[in-house]
């Protein structure tokens, strides 16, 4: 079993590691910041307030339930928290499930800042295009942000209009002291499986690496690995990125081609997610992780996958529209393609599955035309990493206070 000495390692961020060994800053970030941490430890009997009583909140809630904490759940629908409360059981996401006692579902409001004030723990599993509404409602009550619960972030995608990842959105709204306490979990987990117990890992990470060891050990659990890390901003574009490529590999299915192909498209997605990755400022090793090929492989591999399922009936020849409107759940590549798009462009990235997983959802590409015109680009190097010094990171950090010149 790791120890905590073996699990904690200086605190140092890959974009600062991969600047000082080559790249155009290597002279100028010099981090001069004191890290923000949260209230003390969690405990065995902490108070935690999850946000969103979607497939993944619940599910969570669920796993944290299943202890001494004191949980509560949060959903916006007032006949959810009624059932809830009355049996248990959440009839619009995980129906099967029979719910620990120990969670109180709260809603359909928000709860205010005596409630929030009083919590050791705010996990928000809120879908990424929501969250800066109720991020702006919520900061009123963060009065004390010398004294912030555990911040915890599990929503995978790229804000519309902004391309903003989770941590622009939290320092624009909370301000960046909160951004750099909050902590970031991604991964391959399929909510059902949790809540069935079946062995899971996953990646936490924080720029305070104090508050991703303290999350780790509040979700470590013999069936829930967590390994820890410093690269929030790798971790959230993985878990970003790897929800297009799930699209991909879906439309592929759907269009009836087999395993080479769906091998390719993951192969050939994680090359082009530690592109944009390493473009965008994040370390490529990352992409190794939990968080990168790990998540990219779950869902291009599974039909459990909403982003996987877009994709497949896609393929299938069902419009966007009639997917969306039936699917029952939020599938993040969708809006997050936009984003992606856009990235790629700004950056001069060459990714040409997202560029044309987006084509197909925002121009009316024929699915069969975008599988064409990949097989037909000319024959390239297999991976060279871009050399480009990471400006929409260095960017972000220093929103966050976290560069200096
Ligand atoms: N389901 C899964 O297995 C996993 C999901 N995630 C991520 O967690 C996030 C949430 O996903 P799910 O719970 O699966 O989605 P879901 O589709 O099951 O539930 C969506 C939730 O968002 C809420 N919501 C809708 N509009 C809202 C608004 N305006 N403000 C606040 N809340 C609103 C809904 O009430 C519902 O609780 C996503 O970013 C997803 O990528 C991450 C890991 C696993
Ligand atoms: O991120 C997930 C599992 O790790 C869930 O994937 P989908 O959102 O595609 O269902």
């Amino acid at each position: 079993m790791l120890t905590r000495a073996c699990r904690l390692s200086p605190c140092s961020h890959p974009l600062r590691r991969n600047l000082t060994n080559a790249s155009l800053f290597s002279q100028q970030l010099n981090f001069r910041f004191t890290m923000p941490t949260s209230k003390p430890q969690p405990d065995a009997h902490s108070k935690v307030l999850i946000l969103g009583a979607g497939n993944f909140g619940s599910c969570l809630a669920e796993h944290l339930g299943d202890s001494e904490h004191r949980v509560f759940l949060w959903a916006r629908e007032a006949d959810l928290v009624k059932h809830f409360n009355l049996h248990h059981k959440n009839l619009k996401y995980l129906p099967e499930h029979n719910f620990s006692k120990n969670i109180t579902a709260v809603g359909p409001d928000l709860p205010d800042g005596d409630f929030i004030n009083e919590m050791d723990v705010l996990l928000f599993a809120i879908p990424t295009q929501f969250l800066r509404a109720n991020l702006t409602i919520l900061n009123r009550s963060l009065k004390d942000k010398t004294k912030l619960p555990l911040l915890i972030f599990v929503n995978k995608g790229i804000e519309i209009g902004t391309d903003a990842l989770t941590l622009e959105i939290i320092a624009d709204t909370c301000g960046a002291g909160v951004a750099k306490a909050a902590t970031f979990i991604s991964g391959p987990s399929f909510a059902k499986e949790i809540v069935r117990r079946r062995p899971t890992s996953v990646s936490v990470a924080s720029f305070t690496e104090g508050e991703a060891v303290k999350t780790s050990d509040l979700f470590h659990q013999p069936h829930f690995r967590c390994y820890t890390g410093t690269d929030p901003i790798g971790i959230e574009l993985s878990g970003a990125l790897k929800n297009v490529y799930a699209i991909a590999a879906g439309m592929s299915d759907g269009l009836g081609y087999e395993n080479n192909t769906r091998a390719m498209i993951i192969t050939r997605g994680l090359a082009e997610m530690t592109c944009i990755g390493t473009a965008y400022g994040a370390s490529p090793l990352t992409f190794l992780g939990l968080a990168g090929v790990g998540d990219l492989f779950l869902t291009c591999s599974s039909s459990s996958s909403r982003n996987y399922t877009v994709g497949y009936r896609l393929g299938q020849g069902e419009s966007l529209q009639t997917i969306i409107s039936t699917l029952g759940s939020v599938a993040e590549g969708v809006s997050t393609a936009k984003g992606v798009k856009r990235i790629i462009d700004k950056l001069g990235v060459h990714a040409p599955i997202a560029a044309e997983v987006y084509e197909v959802l925002y121009n009316d590409k024929e699915t069969k035309r975008a599988v064409r015109d990949l097989m037909d680009l000319p024959a390239s190097r297999e991976l060279d990493l871009p050399p480009t010094a990471g400006e929409p990171a260095r960017q972000l950090m220093e929103k966050l206070g976290l560069s200096s010149g």
